[in-house]
């Protein structure tokens, strides 16, 4: 895992939108794995621009998005569809026949989480995805006591997550308690990965998945797995973490062993 603590929220972003530029100028036809919350959206709006500047194309790319709230249609304001086509979608040269998000209201839904898998499959496989953090340590919609080797498939909120997302939703609205979401299998089957968590109510989560044992209690605990995830941090998430020296030390240390490897 690579830990990168940086100053700010913003730098945060910045340093995301950086990695996704480079994946797709690297691979114009990259898979991508995207992520809601409020996290990614600062991320989202810096990719926008780089995209109306012509920095970065989406035309060759495919996304898939990790989760979704069963029940709520494409066109529910409180959809996750509906959040990446105001959020991204709609502001960048992505084909909409590229983007996949669950679909909260397949008549079949236990069918719709094995087509979305074969989906994926079908695609190649995940070159790079993205990450938001749950307080309780969950990524996408997999809660904690998610088996760790779990593929797409209905999950049940906890009333934590629940309450946390309860900002989203108009006071009487109708919140989804089940979710469709990629499995820990599926993400950990991506090739790279990027979390992102920011603010001090982020840093016991981000303990225990750095630090804390690799257990379903802590689902993100499980990119601990991964052979190349990338976690980036502002400081008031990272603040709680008891090796943050050791890690702003290898941090260093890589930066000069790519300046070195650069020939710079
Ligand atoms: N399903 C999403 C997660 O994918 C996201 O990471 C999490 C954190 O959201 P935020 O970034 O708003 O803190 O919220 C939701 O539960």
């Amino acid at each position: 895992m690579q830990i990168v603590i940086l100053p700010t929220a913003e730098d945060v972003a910045e340093y995301g939108t950086q990695l996704f530029i480079r994946q797709l100028t690297e691979k114009p036809q990259s898979v991508l794995g995207l992520a809601t919350g409020s996290t990614p959206l600062a991320l989202y709006r810096l990719l926008i621009s780089a995209c109306q500047q012509q920095e970065v194309s989406f035309a060759k790319a495919k996304t898939f998005n990790l989760d979704e709230y069963l029940g709520l249609s494409a066109d529910h304001p409180q959809s996750y569809r509906y959040f990446m086509q105001q959020h991204l979608f709609d502001a960048i040269d992505i084909l909409p026949a590229n983007t996949a998000v669950p679909d909260g209201c397949a008549a079949d839904p236990v069918a719709a989480c094995q087509q979305f898998e074969q989906q994926i499959a079908d695609a190649g496989g995940i070159d790079l995805q993205l990450l938001g953090l749950g307080r309780n340590g969950h990524i996408g919609f997999n809660e904690p006591s998610s088996g760790l080797r779990s593929r797409t498939r209905i999950k049940t909120l906890t009333p934590a997550t629940i309450a946390d997302n309860a900002r989203f939703f108009a006071p009487g609205e109708y919140q989804p308690h089940l979710s469709i979401t990629m499995g820990i299998g599926t993400i950990l089957d991506a090739r790279k990965v990027l979390l992102l968590a920011t603010g001090a109510n982020k840093a016991g989560a981000v303990k225990a998945m750095i630090e804390g044992p690799l257990t379903a209690s802590c689902p993100a605990s499980a990119l601990q797995l991964h052979q190349q995830a990338v976690v980036v941090l502002d400081e008031a998430a990272a603040a709680e973490l008891a090796d943050i020296e050791f890690y702003r030390h290898i941090e260093r240390e890589n930066q000069a062993l790519l300046k070195r490897l650069s020939g710079r």
